[in-house]
């Protein structure tokens, strides 16, 4: 292998390297097997989404990602760093906004919260930081008020922009925008596609939505059975940038819509 080779391979290391993992819960006559043999690979500047049927198991994936939860085999790797707790370069956006967000304290507040535990970051850096991700979301002018202020959306936003403060090298959400109306749901979902586009990261998302998985997709991994495994990748090859109303009236879109959902029909009887 000549040395331009290695180089190549080291340059497109993925940003996160999911091996083998599974996870039992409890012990003994108590135990229960919840993920099989988990194997994939999320690239830089990669949306990856994550299909499953109800109590498949994509929460607990998304947990061992974070570090939050220990698999009971394989491993997770960020670049060449192995995951045992949640690291530096990783941020999480859950479904219930209303629940991460300190109420007493401003929108502002909120974001540069997390960024305090992050070295090397001066008060002003942190301040910028947090002014320019809230920007980023559309809520510039609303960092002087309270959570409680704003509508879910806003306040999903606001979430958001704490994790994008923090500039992960990758982004997991779990059901991001399962708390909010269509609306609102559209609008997130595009702000997704400009972030990603903006700050360069991978982004892990777990979705019941399979219309949403492809649209924000550029691979939809499906999981499904008992324990759970990858059923298969689909790659989703829609060209960027995606506009609600075209790239969901394209020939393109709705095949792969009903390929994915036959997917996980299949899997699931
Ligand atoms: N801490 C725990 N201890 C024991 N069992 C658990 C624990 N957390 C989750 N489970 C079980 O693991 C299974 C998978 O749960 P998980 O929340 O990961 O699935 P999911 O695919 O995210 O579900 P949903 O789509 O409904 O949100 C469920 O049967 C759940 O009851």
């Amino acid at each position: 292998m000549t040395q331009l080779t290695v180089e190549k391979e080291q340059l497109v290391r993925p940003a996160l390297t999911v091996s083998g993992i599974s996870k039992t819960y409890g012990t003994g006559a108590e135990a229960r097997q919840i993920l099989g043999d988990i194997t994939f690979e999320a690239y830089d500047n990669e949306t990856v989404s994550i299909v499953g049927p109800s109590g498949a198991g994509k929460t607990t994936l998304l947990r061992c990602l974070a570090g939050l939860l220990e698999p009971t085999s394989g491993t997770v790797h960020l670049r060449d760093q192995l995951v045992t707790s949640p690291p530096e370069q990783l941020a999480v956006v859950f479904q219930d906004y209303s629940r991460s967000l300190m109420p007493w304290l401003t929108v502002q507040a909120n974001v540069e919260l997390p960024l305090r535990g992050k070295a090397g970051l001066t008060k002003t850096e942190r301040h910028e930081r947090a002014r320019e991700s809230l920007e980023s979301v559309g809520l510039g002018s609303s960092g002087k008020l309270y959570p409680w202020q704003l509508s879910g959306g806003m306040q999903q936003r606001v979430a958001i922009a704490r994790a994008l403060a923090y500039q992960p090298t990758v982004l997991l959400m779990d059901e991001p925008f399962a708390s909010v109306d269509a609306q609102t749901r559209s609008d997130l979902e595009d702000l997704t596609h400009r972030i990603k586009a903006r700050y360069n990261m991978t982004i892990l998302l777990v979705t019941h939505d399979i219309e949403e998985s492809v649209y924000l997709g550029d691979r939809v991994i499906v999981m499904s059975g008992t324990p759970t495994t990858v059923t298969e990748i689909v790659p989703v090859d829609i060209p960027y940038p995606r506009d609600q109303i075209t790239t969901k009236s394209t020939r393109e879109f709705a095949e792969l819509r009903a390929h994915v959902l036959s997917q996980i029909r299949t899997t699931t009887g």
